[in-house]
């Protein structure tokens, strides 16, 4: 019953991975959930500990880090953040499914572990569309945007490695790709999608 199993979704960035899952949570707020990560950054005014975070030092983290505690860990600015094996099966115990947004570094932790999980790629129809959408999302310099599709290109050839995914979803359009994504997200066994040439 793959429903229980955790749920990763990876995919370059600007491919929709944010809009699906953030559509699956609207959709089924009950029925789906993110793990709760560590971070080092103070709370802000309303945050609970265990909650949005759990809230922890430097040298607890640090110490945490040394012990393999986290399947994926990453700094921003000062602060580090970290996903923990058991705050995934926490999520279970809540009676909802897992999902996480990771790169190939993280799917290659978490395959590591007896997490079990459902890996998804989802891939964008050609590598224009991509240019385009990190484009029109207007968060990123071309700077920016030229070191995420550098970055894309690295994931693109992890999800081609046999073995590395158990779903493709080409996100062409949003409504078809979302309903794929409903139905692998509630464990049906749907027919993937190919990963196209992405040559372009
Ligand atoms: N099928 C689609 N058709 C057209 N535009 C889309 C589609 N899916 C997503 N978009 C748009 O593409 C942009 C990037 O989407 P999104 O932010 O969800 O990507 P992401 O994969 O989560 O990126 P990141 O990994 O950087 O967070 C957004 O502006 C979103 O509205």
């Amino acid at each position: 019953m793959s429903f229980t199993r955790p749920l990763v979704v990876f995919g370059p960035s600007g491919v929709g991975k944010g809009t699906l899952i953030a559509r699956l949570f609207g959709d089924h707020p009950d029925k789906f959930g993110f793990s709760v990560s560590h971070t080092t950054r103070q709370p802000r005014p309303g945050e609970t500990d265990g909650k949005e975070y759990h809230f922890v030092s430097t040298d607890t983290f640090k110490a945490l880090l040394a012990d393999h505690a986290f399947i994926e860990h990453a700094q921003f600015s000062a602060n580090f953040y970290g996903t923990s094996e058991p705050a995934i099966h926490a999520v279970r115990e809540s009676g909802k499914r897992c999902v996480l947004d990771i790169d190939s570094q993280g799917i290659r932790q978490v395959k590591q572990t007896d997490l079990n999980p459902v890996c998804l790629f989802i891939s964008p129809p050609d590598m224009d569309t991509l240019r385009r959408r990190l484009r029109g999302r207007g968060t990123d310099d071309d700077e920016a945007i030229q070191r995420r599709l550098a970055t894309a290109l690295a994931e693109i050839e992890y999800a081609r490695q046999p073995d590395t995914c158990d779903y493709v979803i080409v996100n062409d359009d949003l409504d078809r790709a979302y309903a794929s994504f409903t139905k692998i997200a509630f464990g049906e066994d749907v027919e993937s999608d190919v990963i196209p040439p992405l040559d372009d």
